[in-house]
């Protein structure tokens, strides 16, 4: 069909908002079908100097269309005078965390389904070379069947091809510099962010690990293990490993929550894997029971 325009769509409720964007579910006139629109004001990207990242989400989101589970996708992109639109899956059952707040905490069942449909989809990202840096339970959705898929890919980098194989972690330099300066101008969210991206300023696959170990801690007890009343505070915890686990936490848990929250990001649990999988975190015996093969094909068990 001929280049959709926002005259295409009917636009509905408000469904999410960031600092950059705002998304919107949309019904296609033509089709009836769903969408999520991400609308990006361009005076505000430019002024904020983040055409970059607008780039990056787009070519992160196409180079995983093709991937079955596991991420939103990207079906087309169109732009007015003022704005950027970006039309993706619209994920039904909204955010992993509308879910967490809801009943206060998984059951250890029910976490340990999302969590490796997470790590699943995580392999297929990291794979292909892109690394989120700002994964969260807002930006972990539900579809329809409350099967996972990661959205927001405004804080990705994308990994040259020749470092996508190598398991030791991305030189310092960032693509979010123009010089190859160590300094890097994006951190994730407070609670989420990895110490090595705090400390010496180094993203690798390895931050997305780190990220993980904080989800399966919050899913499991409800709350990120490091929080504070501001983000220099929840920093400072971080950086000191500030933080423990409530009574009753599952002790297989516990151990992969250990084994992924390790300040040197090349000791992190998956960090020396090399093949597309993460084989030694699949292994873990908080995964006893899991069908790697099947999961995306099963009834997802009831968040309840
Ligand atoms: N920053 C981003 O890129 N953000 C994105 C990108 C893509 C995207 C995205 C965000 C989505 C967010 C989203 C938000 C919601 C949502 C928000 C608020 C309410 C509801 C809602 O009521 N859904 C109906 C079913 N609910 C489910 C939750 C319990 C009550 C009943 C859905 C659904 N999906 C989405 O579907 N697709």
């Amino acid at each position: 069909h001929t280049k959709r325009t926002a005259k295409d769509y009917i636009f509905g409720k408000l469904i999410g908002d960031g600092c950059y964007s705002t998304v919107f579910l949309a019904k296609d006139i033509h089709t009836g079908k769903e969408y999520a629109i991400k609308v990006c004001e361009k005076s505000h990207i430019v002024r904020n100097q983040k055409v970059q990242y607008i780039k990056r989400e787009k070519d992160a989101l196409n180079m995983l269309f093709n991937v079955p589970h596991g991420f939103v996708k990207l079906y087309c992109t169109f732009q007015d005078e003022e704005r950027l639109y970006f039309v993706l899956s619209y994920a039904k059952n909204g955010e992993l965390l509308h879910y967490i707040n809801k009943v206060g905490s998984f059951e250890l069942n029910v976490a340990k389904f999302y969590v490796a449909e997470l790590l699943l989809a995580l392999e297929k990202m990291h794979a292909k070379g892109i690394i989120h840096r700002d994964l969260k339970p807002e930006n972990i959705l539900l579809d329809e069947n409350m099967h996972l898929q990661i959205a927001d890919f405004g804080t990705v980098k994308i990994l040259e091809p020749e470092k996508i194989k190598s398991p030791t972690p991305t030189v310092p330099e960032d693509q979010d510099s123009a010089v190859r300066s160590r300094k890097i101008s994006f951190v994730g969210t407070a609670q989420y962010v990895s110490p090595d991206l705090l400390q010496n300023r180094v993203d690798t696959r390895a931050s997305d690990l780190w990220a993980l170990g904080c989800i399966i801690y919050q899913m499991i007890s409800g709350l990120p293990p490091f929080r504070a009343s501001n983000d220099f505070l929840t920093f400072q915890k971080i950086q000191k490993m500030d933080y423990e686990f409530p009574e009753g936490f599952p002790a297989e848990a516990k151990d992969l929550v250990e084994k992924l929250l390790v300040l040197d990001h090349t000791k992190r649990l998956g960090s020396s894997d090399t093949g597309d999988t993460y084989e030694s975190i699949r292994r873990h015996p908080f995964f006893e029971g899991i069908d790697w093969e099947n999961i995306w094909e099963q009834t997802p068990p009831k968040i309840s």
